[in-house]
């Protein structure tokens, strides 16, 4: 993917190595990194599906990509640049992340809002300062989004229609999407595809979409990556994946799930046959601090920013929900 080209990539990483951090800051003592190895390289233009298995690391490579991790710098380079460290690839709009999340950290009345207050769409969408408004028009229109929607009282796909038309006001370089369209109806989810390859092929856009639903998508991506367990299985040209297999994408892609799987249980049986606990440790991104003797304290890395997570956990004792200077939402 783009080594014959001799412009700098719009997203180039390079020995990407990660381990979620414990509270301290550091990986937890003993822990394999979570993503290991991982090299890519994409262009102007490029429209790649990110697949893989549950928990094989798609989400945490689009947030480290989207400068939510902190990484070393020269392991990953969006348009050039650090995303943790250039905050000005988010801010300015060149860089967008979409996920799950029912936020959007957008610079909407000077903060980061949440997406579910009693608030219309338009002021939702109106509310984003400097946007073109043809670009907006467009966008409400390929939403199909209703003005007058309250974001408090819409459905799941109403919401996301919202979320989604915020996320791609400006006109972005590169975008990251992490399975955002599954509560979009099947019209909608049809016209987001079509409105974002038009990005990619009139304005040269790059696009990263990590999905398990492969509806529509038969001949959209430009290229296919594979991760398992945190390392690139596979990245080639959409065409090399159909010269491969003669199976449909979504068969395609579960026959390397499936062969995976495979791997996985035999490696299991092997381990257990010479006396290895099963399961290799990864690490937790946990980290019991304190004399164990006394009152140990175990601080668990959520993921979270500070303050901005109630939760418990039911039946659990002397946990202490903590959040992490290098880890942002
Ligand atoms: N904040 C965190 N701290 C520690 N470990 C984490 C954190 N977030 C995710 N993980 C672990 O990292 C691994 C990869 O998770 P990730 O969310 O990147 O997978 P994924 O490929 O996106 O999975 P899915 O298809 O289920 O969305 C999982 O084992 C998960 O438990």
């Amino acid at each position: 993917m783009g080594e014959e080209s001799t412009k700098p990539p719009m997203i180039g990483i390079k020995n990407l190595r990660f381990t979620y951090p414990g509270i301290d800051g550091h990986p937890p003592p003993g822990s394999a990194p979570l993503i290991d190895d991982f090299n890519l390289s994409l262009n102007a233009g490029d429209r790649c599906l990110l697949v893989g298995s549950n928990g094989a690391g798609k989400t945490t490579i689009l947030k480290i990509l989207g400068g939510k991790h902190m990484v070393d710098p020269e392991m990953v380079r969006v348009l050039g640049r650090s995303a943790f460290h250039d905050t000005s690839l988010t801010s300015s709009g060149d860089l967008s992340y979409l996920g799950g999340e029912w936020r959007r950290d957008v610079a909407f009345a000077g903060f980061e809002v949440s997406i579910q207050m009693d608030v219309s769409a338009e002021k939702m969408i109106y509310g984003v300062s400097g946007i073109d408004p043809q670009r907006r028009e467009e966008l409400i229109k390929v939403l199909d989004i209703d003005l007058s929607w309250r974001m408090h009282k819409s459905s799941d796909g109403q919401r996301r229609r919202v979320q989604i038309c915020m996320g791609l006001l400006k006109p972005f370089k590169v975008l990251l999407l992490d399975e955002i369209t599954v509560d979009l109806d099947v019209l909608a989810r049809a016209n987001l595809l079509n409105y974002l390859r038009k990005e990619c092929e009139e304005r040269g856009a790059t696009i990263i979409y990590a999905t398990h639903i492969f509806d529509g998508l038969e001949n959209w991506p430009t290229h296919m990556v594979y991760v398992a367990h945190g390392k690139l299985q596979l990245a080639l040209p959409l065409e090399k994946v159909k010269e491969m297999s003669n199976l449909s994408l979504m068969r395609t892609v579960e026959s390397w799930l499936r062969k995976e799987r495979e791997e996985d249980r035999k490696r299991r049986r092997e381990r257990k046959a010479k006396g290895l606990p099963e399961y290799e440790n990864r690490g937790e991104g946990t980290r019991v601090v304190g004399d164990p003797a006394k009152h140990a304290v175990r601080l668990i890395n959520n993921g979270w920013a500070g303050g901005r997570l109630n939760s418990t956990v039911a039946g659990e004792e002397n946990f202490v929900f903590s959040s992490n200077r290098v880890l942002r939402q």
